[in-house]
This record gives structure tokens, sequence and C-alpha cells, in this order.
């Protein structure tokens, strides 16, 4: 009864949701622009042909990339995957009329797709200079095959799986085997929770379900199950819903040793894998030279026939080829059984494992154990294609990670999204169920909510990955941005809206795209490889919107959709929500799922960018807003916009002081130049800069003061005055510094009001060029900046060899060795410094016994961002003003 229900239910779900996607693919076909469908992610328009080359076993391969000349050379955001069958257009569009062929895409990269095409593009005389659009096509082998295992399934009496589907459909409990108690584990690497999870898979007698949260080492815990069972001499099928997790398997359980198989299209294999599939061992096994011969006998057979006249003859020689057709046939299906049998673990994916490939030439009790990883990711149905094989099933996957893409509305909420992991858990409850409990991925802080929203608090983090941070990356600098797991870019309150779309699928947000593109920044800036970062957004537009801003600059930096992201994981993950409007509207950012997978890509930190105010309507949204201010750093978007202002109200002042000094120095009766007192010490810094810039001697001074600086020709340089500040152990220790500093310069400016005049007085004339001296007021509390950079104002340019960048402005300065260098530069690990700084890191940890999580507040000073930004606009206008100065008619000098 219970079968009955499922597969009528499911066989009319399959049938509703079949006819979604035929509908919507109707529909586009039809209404909807091509431009809108590569919006969707469903077509790929104007593709040039980078190749044409034969792939393996005699497969056509077409590489296929966007149009070069137009810049970034970027595809959009698709949902094309491996295994996708796609129809080739010319660039009329893509209705029946102008299709050109059909293929299987092999590979997807960010820069091309390639495509095993079912004609050969020998026949189709493409034009490697035309432009050519590529559509997903909707295609039924999936569901034929569903549907028939789901039929089987139906009247299935007597079998291997008998007793399997018995406990799937509750007509019975879920039994246990005893096994000896010192099982020895060929991985002795394992922890607890996974030695458990093996054990109750090989004692379970027909069904055990590995839960195995984020990073937790399912795979890992998978393999031992297959080699633990390999061992007592089971034969093993083994499937996944994606190529991608198949051919993992088949990696880790090579390198094990195990005598595996690969079945399904060689050209959707990757290229490491390709030795272990049908195809290639086939080729290798002793049966092919007869089958050769047999082949060779039919073509003579043939060619003989033509030449033929007589009747009679013809005849008998046609029975010939006849008896050498069976005999291939039956010499290949033997072939075929012989290599299968030989291997101890089959693998395919879900649909690979159907009963029209070659497993048919297996007797179907062939195998003993099924193992289907993934399985909280497939439809149920698909698995039943595999299940059918087996004695006994081992079920992995994460049920509270997204489930299987379901079209139709009506299909999902009528219970096709259900993955077979989740209704036995439902049906069984933990009796069959083990979980992996300790993650090998995420810094805590970054666990802990996961950990606490959707696996019951079980998750503890392993000790290598407790406390890592991006900043223990070699080659990474200690730079707020790398010291924290968890940053939180609140843009509530900053107008960053999202753009108006009406389509549910396509949001877009231009504010979010630039604070993440200034994040990206900052994180690669301080020696964060793009590679290892990724940008998630739960949208196609968004995607799209970051790609165009930020893939020219960072063609490894990957960024792409939630979903596309699965199974992954990154050192670093930007992910930005997207959403911010009055009604607090999130669509389906609701799906909690979606969030966790998302959150959980992450290594070693985290930044979500989103407006807290729209998102926190959602109660599940605001425990990770919560999460994120209690244990992470929290920045408001101001911060950004501010910087980027700050950095312009600097550039004008700057030009401006310039200004002044110039005509000063053009006037030759003026000897000093005075600057109101009205100057703080931001500005008193630029007067230094302007001052260094022109060759001019310059010093400080004020009234009540201890110290003054003096700065001029190298020669005339006896040495700073004041004691060169010791270079600070830490970040704490400058923080505090800085804090101090804030305090005491509101003092000063009451005090300067009243006291002091800066003044700027030429200092003598020589024939080439005016010496000035510029002072500014100073007093004891001199700021901390303008004292470092009167130390290395002899600098002036980048210490690291034959770097000529200019420093005056915008040099870093490294604490370890104290010179300053360009931002290119300035990494202690990129100039010879990365021992010191280690060791250094190193100390700190263990003398706070913690790692320095940040301040949480924005450090300006030593903002990568702010300086890198400043930099460029001062070079540029810089050279505008040399010019200037350089066509201006020369007054003559005088005396
Ligand atoms: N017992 C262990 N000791 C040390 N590292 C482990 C252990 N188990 C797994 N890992 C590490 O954890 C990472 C993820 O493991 P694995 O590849 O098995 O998991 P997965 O199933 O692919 O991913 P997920 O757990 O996210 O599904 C790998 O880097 C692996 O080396
Ligand atoms: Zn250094
Ligand atoms: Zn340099």
């Amino acid at each position: 009864m219970e079968v009955e229900c499922f597969v009528s239910k499911t066989l009319e779900l399959l049938q509703e949701e079949r006819e979604a996607e035929i509908e919507e693919t109707k529909l586009w076909q039809e209404n909807v622009s091509l431009k809108d469908l590569q919006s969707k992610g469903v077509c790929l328009l104007k593709l040039q042909i980078g190749s044409q080359s034969t792939g393996l076993y005699g497969r056509s391969l077409l590489l296929l990339e966007p149009r070069k000349h137009m810049g970034v050379s970027v595809l959009p955001s698709n949902n094309f995957g491996p295994g996708d069958i796609v129809g080739l257009y010319d660039l009329d569009g893509c209705k029946p009329s102008s299709q050109l062929c059909t293929g299987v895409v092999t590979r997807i990269s960010q820069s091309a797709v390639t495509v095993a095409c079912e004609d050969s593009p020998d026949g189709l005389n493409l034009d490697t200079d035309a432009l050519y659009n590529l559509m997903k096509l909707a295609n039924d082998v999936t569901y034929k095959r569903m549907k028939k295992a789901l039929n089987t399934l139906n009247g299935y009496s007597s079998g291997p799986a008998a007793d399997l589907i018995s406990v799937l459909f509750g007509y019975s409990e879920p039994g246990s085997i005893s096994q000896p108690n010192d099982l020895s584990f060929l991985n002795t690497g394992l922890d607890e929770s996974q030695r458990q999870a093996v054990s109750f898979a090989l004692s379970q007698r027909e069904v055990a379900v590995i839960h195995g949260p984020p990073g937790t080492g399912k795979t890992t815990t998978v393999v031992e199950i297959i080699l633990q069972a390999v061992k007592q001499g089971q034969k093993v099928l083994c499937c996944a819903g994606s190529n991608v997790a198949v051919d993992n398997l088949v990696e880790r359980l090579a390198k094990a040793k195990a005598k595996v198989l690969r079945l399904g299209h060689p050209a959707r294999l990757l290229e490491s894998i390709q030795k272990h599939s049908l195809d290639a061992v086939l080729a290798h096994s002793d049966n092919t030279n007869i089958i050769a011969d047999i082949r060779k006998d039919i073509d003579k057979a043939f060619m003989g026939m033509k030449k033929m006249n007589d009747k009679r003859d013809r005849i008998h020689l046609k029975r010939e080829v006849g008896e050498l057709r069976k005999e291939l046939r039956t010499r290949e299906a033997t072939a075929i059984a012989e290599v299968l049998k030989r291997a101890d673990v089959v693998l395919a994916t879900n649909t690979g494992a159907n009963d029209g490939g070659p497993l048919k030439n297996l007797p179907v009790d062939h195998f003993d154990w099924v193992v289907i990883d993934e399985c909280a990711q497939a439809l149920e149905s698909s698995c039943w294609i595999a299940l059918l094989r087996g004695r006994k099933c081992i079920l992995a996957g994460d049920y509270k990670q997204l489930p299987p893409t379901i079209k139709s509305h009506t299909a999902a909420s009528k219970g096709l999204s259900v993955s077979l992991m989740e209704r036995l858990i439902q049906k069984y409850g933990d009796s069959v169920v083990r979980m992996l409990t300790v993650q090998y991925r995420m810094n805590i802080n970054i666990m802990t909510w996961a950990s606490e929203q959707m696996y019951q608090g079980q998750l503890t983090a392993h000790s290598s990955v407790e406390k890592h941070l991006l900043k223990d990356l070699p080659g990474v600098a200690s730079v707020e941005e790398t010291s924290t797991p968890l940053l939180l870019i609140d843009t509530a309150g900053c107008g960053l809206s999202e753009m108006e779309v009406t389509d549910e699928q396509s949001k877009g947000n231009q504010g979010e795209v630039d604070i993440v593109e200034l994040h990206i920044k900052a994180l690669t800036e301080a020696g964060v490889k793009p590679k290892d970062i990724a940008v998630i957004a739960p949208y196609n537009l968004q995607v799209d919107l970051l790609r165009q801003r930020l893939s020219a600059r960072h063609p490894d930096l990957e960024i792409k959709s939630v979903d596309g992201f699965q199974g992954r994981e990154k050192e670093a993950v930007v992910l930005t929500l997207v959403r911010s409007n009055r009604k607090g509207e999130i669509g389906f950012l609701a799906e909690d799922r979606r969030i966790n997978v998302a959150v959980t890509r992450a290594r070693r930190h985290l930044a979500l960018v989103c407006d807290t105010q729209t998102v926190q309507t959602h109660g599940f949204l605001k425990t990770l807003i919560d999460h994120m201010t209690q244990h992470g750093d929290v920045r408001t978007a101001f911060e950004y916009l501010q910087v980027e202002e700050e950095q312009r109200l600097t550039q004008i002042k700057y030009l401006e002081i310039k200004g002044q000094v110039e005509w000063f120095l053009q006037d030759p009766d003026q000897t000093e130049l005075r600057f109101p007192s009205s100057l703080n010490s931001h500005d008193r810094l630029l007067v230094h800069q302007v001052a260094e810039e022109l060759g001019l001697n310059h010093e400080s001074q004020g009234e009540g003061k201890d110290r003054c600086i003096t700065a001029g020709e190298e020669e005339d340089v006896t040495g700073p005055p004041v004691e060169q500040p010791a270079a600070p152990a830490d970040l704490k220790t400058l923080h505090l510094e800085r804090m101090r500093r804030e305090q005491e310069k509101r003092e000063q400016k009451k005090r300067e009001q009243e006291k002091h005049l800066d003044t700027v007085r030429t200092a003598g004339q020589t024939q080439t060029a005016k010496k000035a001296k510029i002072a500014a007021a100073a007093t004891a509390d001199v700021d901390f900046d303008t004292l470092i950079d009167a130390v290395v104002k002899a600098e002036r340019v980048c210490s690291f060899v034959k770097c000529k960048t200019l420093v005056i402005h915008l040099g870093q300065l490294c604490l370890f060795c104290n010179r300053q260098y360009c931002l290119g530069h300035h990494i202690p690990e990129v100039h010879g410094c990365g021992d010191q700084a280690k060791a250094n890191a190193r100390m700190r940890i263990s003398k706070e016994g913690v790692l320095y999580a940040g301040s949480g507040h924005k450090d300006k000073s030593v903002d990568p961002n702010k300086k890198a930004y400043l930099h460029r606009k001062l070079d540029s206008k810089l050279k505008d003003m040399e010019k200037q100065r350089k066509t201006k008619p020369k007054e003559s000098d005088n005396n």
C-alpha cells in the first residue's frame, strides 16, 4: 500500500514538474527575449568558437568563449553544468529551426564552456569567425529513467532489494547485524564521530544514514565505509547526484587502491578520472582485439556485398553479417560484464546507474550495497534507480543544505522536494542516523551560528581550524580585515537600496557592489589571493553586476550564486544579501537552508554586506545578524562611503596648500608664508608633504613647545630631534596609542586656537630654486603620524630593491625594519620581514593566549583602501599640476 501510494503520487508530481519545465522552456523560447533568457542563466549568447577538437573515444569537443574584443571575456552568470544537454544555435535565435546541433556540457569555467557534440562538427561547417548561441534543453532522459525505476519499484516482489524496500516504506523495522568489536580502521585519522558512523553503517542490516554537516568529512567517512565493505567482500554500487561528487569519490577510492570503475560519458569525467572509466578499461581488455576483428570482418563483408552480382551469394553474405553482428553484441556484453565484475566498486551518477546502460549486462543481484552520497540534494525517485539493485543502502548527505531544485511550486509543496534522507529521518528519527560532529573547515566563530541554528549545537571545531584566520595564511598581512573571522558591514540607513526590478530572480544592489569591491580590495591588498575568496550573492543579477565590476581585475575571484557554491569551500567568503527596501521584503532569502549553505562555505573569514533593517524582519536572518554583532566586528557602510568622501576632501585641501606654496615661490618679494592657525594636525601634515615634494626646508614651530620637527635637505639634517618611537609591539598598543592621540588632539585644538600661527618663510635663495622654510605649528603632542613621517622623510621612494614608487604621500611603514614601502611592497612577507612578522604574531598569540580579533573600529590610518585610492588620485593630480607648471612662463629669477 505504502509503495503504491508513494509511486502513484510521485509519478504524478514528476509529471507536473516535467510539464512545468517544458512550459517554462516553451514560454521562454516564445516570449522572452534572448537577453532575458541569458539573465535567467539558461542561455549563453554570442559565443565564439575558441577551439574544436576530438576528445576521448572519438567524441568531438567544442570550446565556446565570449567574444574576445568585448573587453571582459567572462561568461555571464549561468546555470549550465557538466552533463547538461544543450543546443547550439546560430545567431537567429534559439528556435528549433536554427538549431545546429545538440550536445552535452563537459566543462564550464568562468571564461568558457566545452560541449561534446552529438553530431560531428565537421558536418556542421562551423565558422570560427561567427557567433553562436547556446541554450539549455529540457531533457526527458532523466524523467524516463526515474519513471521506469518507480514502476519497477511498484511491481517489485522478490529480488535483492525486497527487504530494503520493506524497511524504507515502513513495512518492517530496520535491523542490525553483529560486527566484530575490534573493527580495524583503514584510515587511522578518523575522529570519534566518524568512527561511530562507520561502525554503525557496517552493523546496520538494511539502511544507515550518515548526516554530514558542512566540513565534517562526509566523503572521508563514506570512503572508509566503502573500503570496509570491500574488505568484507561486498560488491558496492556508489552513486551521487552530480558528476563532480562521483568523480571526487572515484579519486579518493582509487587512491586507497580500491578496484573502481566509473560509468558515464567519458567526456563528462574529470581528466584524472578517465582512466577508470568503462570505455578506457574496455579499450585495454583482452576482448578488445577480438571485437575489433569482428568489426573488420563485418566491414569486409559489406564491401564484398556491394561487388557481388549473384543474388544467392548476397543473401548468404547478408546472413553472415547478421551472425557476425550477433557475435559482436554478445562479445561486447561479455567484455563489459567482465570488466564490471572485476571491479569492487562501480560508480555512476544516480541516473547513470539505470538499466538501459552497461549495468544491464550484470545480474540483478550482483551488488550487495548501494551507497548514495549527496542524498539530501537528490529527488527520491532518482535514488531508486540504484537502490533497486542493493540489499543494503548507505545514504550520506546534509538535509540542512539546499534540497533538489524544483520548478513546479505545486509539485514542491506537495512533497516532491522531500529527499529520501529527510523522509527516513521523519519516519525513524535518530535510530537510523549518525551525525558527524567535528568540522574541519570553519573558524569556530563562523561555525557556532550554523551549529546552533541548524545542528542542535552539536558541532565542534577541530583544533586545526578552530582559530584560524586569514592573516595566518602565508603572504597575508595582519590588518583588521584579515584578523577577524566575522565582519558585518551594515548598509542600514545608508541609502543603498536594491534596484527596482519586479522579477524575484533578478535583484541587484549597486551600493552593495561598491562595498564588496572595497572589501575585496582591502583583502587582496593585505595579500589574500583572489582564488581564495568567494563572492556569493543570492541573485543572478547581483552576480552579474559583481562580475562586471570585479572579474577583469581579479579573474581568479569566484563570483557565484549560493547554489553554485554548494559542496565547496573558500578561505574567505563575502556575502551580499542585496535586499534593501522599506517594506522589509526578503523574497527567497527566507529559505534558511540557502543562508546556511552560503555562510558555511567560509573557512577563515565571513564578511556579510547587508541592510540589517530589511533582512532582520526574518527571524532566521536576525539570528545571523545578532551572532555577527556579538562575536564579530561591525562596520557601517557609512565608514566606507565616508572614507571616500574624506579622501576627496584631503585631496582638495592638498591641492589648495600646494597652490598657495607655489604662488609664494614665484613671488620674489615674499620671504615667508604663514598658514592660518586654523590648520589642524592633518593639514599640517599636508604642509609637510608639499614642502617635501618641492624640496623646501620647513620646520614646525610653536609656542610652549618641547619639541619641533625640522626638515630640509638631507645634508642639513642632523637627525630628528624627536626620539624615534620604538616600533609598537602590536596592534593593540597602536590602537591604544591612537585613542590617546584622539583625546589629546581634541584638547590641543582648543589650545591651538588661542596660541599658534603657522608660518612659512623663505630661508634663503639660490640661483636655481628658492629655498623656503615652512614652519608649521607643533606642540608637545605632535601627531604620531606626523612624527613617523618626519622620521622617514628622507626616504622618498619605496625601500624595496629596484622599486621606484614614490612613498611620500602614501607609503606604509614596516614596523619590523622601520622602512617606508609602497603599497605593493609594504607587507612584511613581500619585502623580507615575513619571519619577524610571523614570530611577532606567534609571540602575540602565545602571550595573550588568544588570536587578536581586531578592535571593532575601523583603523583609518592603516586602511589600505584609503591609501591606495588617495595614492592614485594624487598621482594623477600631481602630474596634471606638473604639466601646468611647465607650461606656465617662468618669471625671471632674481639676484
Ligand atoms: N578525521 C579527520 N582528520 C583530519 N581532517 C579531516 C578528517 N576528516 C575530514 N578531514 C578533512 O576535512 C575536509 C573535508 O573532508 P571531506 O572531503 O571528507 O568532506 P566532504 O564530504 O567533501 O565535505 P563536507 O563534509 O563539507 O560534505 C578535508 O580537507 C579533509 O581532509
Ligand atoms: Zn620590513
Ligand atoms: Zn615598492
